[in-house]
């Protein structure tokens, strides 16, 4: 698979090799370099589009700018597909024109954040809870950009340590959770059902997440995700495999953008 790299360096990014006379190096909070990801990605909106809009807080960025531009006349005729309530209801607070995949089944460009992005792009997805209607918005896309700070690279999925989310129907998740952990036994899984604060947490479509962490590479993560998707009570995982066309990386030393 080929993957071609450009690197470009924000003028708002300092590289920390200015000259000793320059001033000291602006160090970016996280949520900044979140933010030159998804300004960079809304370069590639264009008006009349049909956009997926993305869930989480790289998203949120995404979504503010781009009712910024369509408050301001720049972008036209846009239509937005939220993955989630929140985005839904952020976006109507923009005056961002919304409809659905029913209405729109193919999207120009989907602009979404990830928990995880592997050297070949693939990603891991959810652990805001949003990755089923993430998946059918961003897999019915023309173009899916994907918007992270350095921080969400990672060798192999899973590399994280943190979640990899799955969404189960609530009726016997226990069992559910039992037979998703069984299948990663080999990896140290351990499966957890996840919560907000005593209770499960509940997704827009009503069902529970079943958070995997695991301590080994998952191997193949086809067949690992053909493997969870046979199980009956599983909804949809987070890993979105072969799904993004862009990946834009934002660092202290600049913006990196990954193509297909
Ligand atoms: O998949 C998601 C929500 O379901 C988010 O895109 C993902 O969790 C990244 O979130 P953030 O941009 O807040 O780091």
């Amino acid at each position: 698979m080929a993957i071609a790299i450009s690197a470009e360096k924000p003028s708002s990014v300092e590289t920390g090799l200015s000259p000793l006379s320059s001033p000291p190096p602006v160090i970016l909070t996280q949520d900044e370099l979140k933010k030159i990801a998804a300004y960079k990605a809304v370069e590639f909106v264009e008006s009349g589009m049909v956009l997926g809009l993305g869930t989480g807080s790289t998203a949120k960025h995404a979504v503010d700018r781009i009712g910024e531009l369509l408050r301001q006349g720049k972008l036209t005729n846009i239509v937005g597909i939220p993955t989630s309530k929140k985005t839904h209801e952020q976006a109507v607070s923009l005056g961002i024109p919304l409809s659905d995949l029913d209405s729109y089944p193919v999207v120009d460009l989907a602009i979404d954040g990830a928990d995880e992005v592997d050297p070949f792009m693939n990603l891991v997805k959810g652990r805001g809870g949003s990755l089923l209607r993430e998946k059918m918005v961003e897999g019915a896309c023309k173009k899916f950009v994907v918007i992270v700070d350095e921080s969400k690279l990672v060798p192999h999925l899973g590399g994280s340590g943190l979640a990899m989310p799955v969404e189960v129907v609530p009726y016997c998740w226990k069992f559910t959770a039992k037979r998703l952990q069984d299948l990663f036994e080999d990896c140290g899984c351990v499966a957890k059902l996840r919560t907000t604060g005593e209770q499960p947490f509940v997704t827009d479509n009503g069902n529970y997440v079943i958070d995997l962490y695991l301590k080994k590479d998952i191997g193949d993560l086809k067949v690992a995700s053909d493997n969870i998707l046979r199980l009956a009570g599983v909804v949809e995982h987070g890993m979105f495999l072969d799904m993004a066309t862009t990946v834009i990386v934002a660092s202290e030393l600049g913006v990196t953008i990954r193509n297909k």
